[in-house]
């Protein structure tokens, strides 16, 4: 059943319509939020006292965001006649979350397709781009116009900055993240939406739901 999301935004930007799956009752109330610093100390924590790999989080990070996705918009209620989903990734972790994201929707039965502009040059995010190109996800060589967006895709997922994202925002994501505000179709966003912790970019990518927060919502 589509409904309203519950989640209280952090933004003054407008919400996009918010379809979830889950009946409202069950969804988390008195949520406390987590700054960006604090984000980043936990983080450190779970690699350095909790023995965690990087590897191991981005996996289970990726695979909540797609089951998210499959709850909040299950293939039945698509609107476009093949399920087609835009993943933007980003040159950090939070885009390795959204390549791990866009390979276990492959699985789901969704059809990804992946922009992935800044690779860094580190085996893992290779690794992760391979596994989506052996699964015949097809990866994008520049970002679509806003109106080719709309009528190309029915949901975008923003992979694009995490809680490390600083300053004032660099090309390509400038254009990209520029272009992305002019579309209408829903963003669910991996963890924050992307600038969120920016007190440069006065206006992030619009907060939507369903968004996926590690550990707690930020
Ligand atoms: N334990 C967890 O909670 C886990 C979180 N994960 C995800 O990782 C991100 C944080 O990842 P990190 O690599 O630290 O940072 P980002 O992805 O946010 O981005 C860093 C990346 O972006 C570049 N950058 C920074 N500022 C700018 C700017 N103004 N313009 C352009 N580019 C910028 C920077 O150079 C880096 O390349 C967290 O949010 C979660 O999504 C992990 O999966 C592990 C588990």
């Amino acid at each position: 059943q589509p409904g309203t999301c519950s989640l209280p935004s952090l933004s003054n930007s407008h919400r996009k319509d918010c379809f979830s799956s889950r009946p409202l009752s069950t969804m988390a109330h008195n949520i406390n939020y987590l700054g960006q610093e604090e984000a980043q100390h936990i983080d450190e924590e779970l690699f350095s006292e909790y023995g965690f790999s990087v590897d191991q989080l981005m996996e289970l990070a990726g695979l909540s965001c797609a089951t998210a996705v499959t709850r909040a918009y299950p293939l039945s209620s698509l609107l476009k006649s093949r399920p087609s989903l835009l993943v933007i990734c980003g040159p950090g972790n939070n885009g390795g979350d959204g390549l791990v994201c866009a390979r276990h929707l492959k699985l789901f039965g969704y059809e990804p397709t992946v922009l992935y502009p800044k690779r860094p040059n580190k085996p893992l995010f290779q690794g992760l781009t391979t596994q989506c190109e052996k699964m015949e996800i097809p990866f994008l060589t520049e970002m679509p116009e806003a109106a080719v967006i709309d009528e190309a895709y029915n949901l975008v997922i923003d992979a694009i900055f995490g809680f490390s994202f600083k300053g004032a925002v660099r090309e390509p994501f400038g254009t990209i993240l520029d272009a992305l505000k002019k579309t209408t179709v829903p963003i669910a966003s991996i963890d924050i939406p992307s600038g969120q912790f920016s007190s440069v970019v006065s206006d992030p990518i619009p907060d939507q739901c369903p968004r996926v927060s590690h550990l707690k919502p930020k």
